[in-house]
């Protein structure tokens, strides 16, 4: 191969550019040309195909900075469907165009499906990335536990219970973006609750994470009282009681809430009526909001009246959410190696022919190696490659705290995982500088170096 496409596909994660300078780095060192695509599978929907040059004369473009948050490419949620063959067909045309012999999609679990729909045409492979940390498998034959009651309606699917498993069995132990996520939102709850302990107040912090538990349950370094996560459902009256306790000892309580919370009857607690997005993903929000109505509910105004609190449930319960804080600035150290391992290793698939594979860390011998795994093997038995959710494992319902094999679990990805670096880049903040100067996108430069294709 000596030219190879990139795009980054989905919602942003800190760590993009840190996977697209693995990939080129590696790409200089076996003197393979990289062009980087704009905008996801925006980019090849597009008749111009926008792309830019990422390392002309075999040196990455100085734009390319592997500690920039986001990503120079730019991301989309766009839909390429198997459905739309005619679509496909010519994003495929363009690439060949442009002599282009393979592609990198670096993306989640919604990424790998887009990206399928070009396998048959083009050689693919998947650089993982998703804050969710949702992509791949607990056990191998985890894939085997999702089942339709209506076999034609994928809607009907849902997941059996797993089973219990060692963590080396995990596909896809981690994907770049989540430590960094789970940095922001740990430190978000430390801060959070040193105000929610002055004024004796219950704090409910919402965190992203889709279906997945697994930035809820990484918030657990930021020391919250309760975590709540959609695997498992909130009952109203036992969460009341945990936070009764928690005020009769501590006069205040502090809790994470993931945004695809359910409770018992498996209704989704985020507001999910709110629409989809583009890539068809339901647009979850108010999970927070739906827990604190919930508690002011259960604990009546009189019990804080009787404290000499607050007047109302309603003024003592306040809701915060992280947001999309979660998803930018620099990566910490983790994600930046991490993601430019695997950036480094999709390439190597490539040219070794590995084509629709996805480069992946596996536990082993209590560290993470680089590896790989066939996209196939993520599918079910109807095709559909699923989320992974929080095995249920890692989580001690009872605590409603991370279990002994979820500490397990969190402390391979977090011990070390932030440099001496990343503590200095906080140093910059306050200089005179930001406040003269307006900001520089790198967009600016980026748009620069587009070149399109002739019509
Ligand atoms: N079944 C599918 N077929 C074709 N394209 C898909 C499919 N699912 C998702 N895509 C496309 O893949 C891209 C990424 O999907 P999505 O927005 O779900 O993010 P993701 O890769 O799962 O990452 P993240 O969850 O971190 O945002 C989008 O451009 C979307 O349109
Ligand atoms: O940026 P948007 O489109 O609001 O998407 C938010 C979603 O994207 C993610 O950040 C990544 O999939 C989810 O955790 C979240 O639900």
């Amino acid at each position: 191969m000596n030219r190879i496409g990139i795009l980054t596909a989905g919602g942003d994660t800190p760590a993009l550019n840190a996977t697209i300078y693995g990939a080129v780095i590696r790409a200089n060192q076996l003197r393979v040309e990289v062009f980087g695509f704009i905008k996801g599978f925006n980019g090849l929907l597009n008749p111009e195909a926008p792309h830019v040059h990422l390392n002309p004369l075999l040196i990455p473009i100085p734009e390319l900075d592997p500690a920039r948050g986001g990503t120079i490419l730019g991301a989309s949620r766009d839909y390429v469907g198997s459905d739309d063959r005619e679509i496909v067909l010519q994003a495929v045309s363009r690439l060949k165009r442009l002599q282009i012999d393979g592609l990198i999609c670096v993306g989640g679990d919604g990424t790998l499906n887009g990206m399928m729909n070009l396998a048959d045409h083009i050689p693919v492979v998947l650089a993982p990335k998703t804050i969710d940390n949702d992509l791949g498998l607990n056990y191998p034959d985890e894939v085997n536990e999702w089942v339709r009651s209506d076999e034609n309606d994928p809607k009907s699917c849902r997941k059996e219970p797993g089973r219990p498993f060692r963590l080396e069995e995990m596909i896809n132990y981690v994907t770049p973006g989540y430590a960094s996520a789970v940095y922001v939102t740990s430190r978000s709850v430390q801060r959070i609750r040193t105000t929610a302990e002055s004024h004796r107040r219950i704090a409910i912090i919402e965190v992203m994470g889709r279906d997945s538990g697994m930035i809820a349950l990484g918030t657990a370094y930021g020391q919250p009282d309760l975590i709540m996560v959609p695997e498992v459902p909130i009952d109203p009256e036992i969460l009341a009681e945990k936070v009764i306790r928690l005020i009769e000892i501590q006069k205040h309580a502090l809790m994470v809430v993931s945004e695809g919370v359910r409770d018992a009857s498996g209704r989704f607690l985020g507001d999910v009526t709110a629409g989809t997005d583009p890539a068809g993903n339901l647009i979850y929000r108010g999970a927070a909001e739906t827990v604190k109505n919930m508690l002011v509910d259960q604990l009546s105004d009189h019990y804080f009246i009787g404290k000499r609190r607050h007047e109302s449930a309603e003024a003592a319960i306040f809701v915060r959410k992280v947001g999309h804080d979660q998803r930018g600035g620099r990566p910490i150290r983790f994600d930046r190696l991490q993601a430019a391992l695997l950036g480094a290793k999709a390439v190597e698939l490539l040219l070794e022919r590995r084509y629709s594979e996805i480069a992946t860390l596996s536990y082993r011998d209590g560290g993470l190696e680089v590896e790989s795994v066939e996209s196939h093997k993520l599918r079910d038995r109807y095709g559909v490659i699923h989320y992974r959710p929080m095995a249920p494992s890692f989580y001690d319902a009872e605590r409603m705290q991370p279990s002994a094999q979820g500490v397990e679990y969190l402390r391979t990805i977090f011990t070390n995982s932030v440099s001496h670096g990343d503590i200095e880049a906080i140093l910059p903040m306050f200089s005179t500088g930001n406040l003269v100067q307006p900001y520089h996108s790198v967009n600016v430069d980026v748009h620069k170096r587009i070149r399109r294709l002739k019509p």
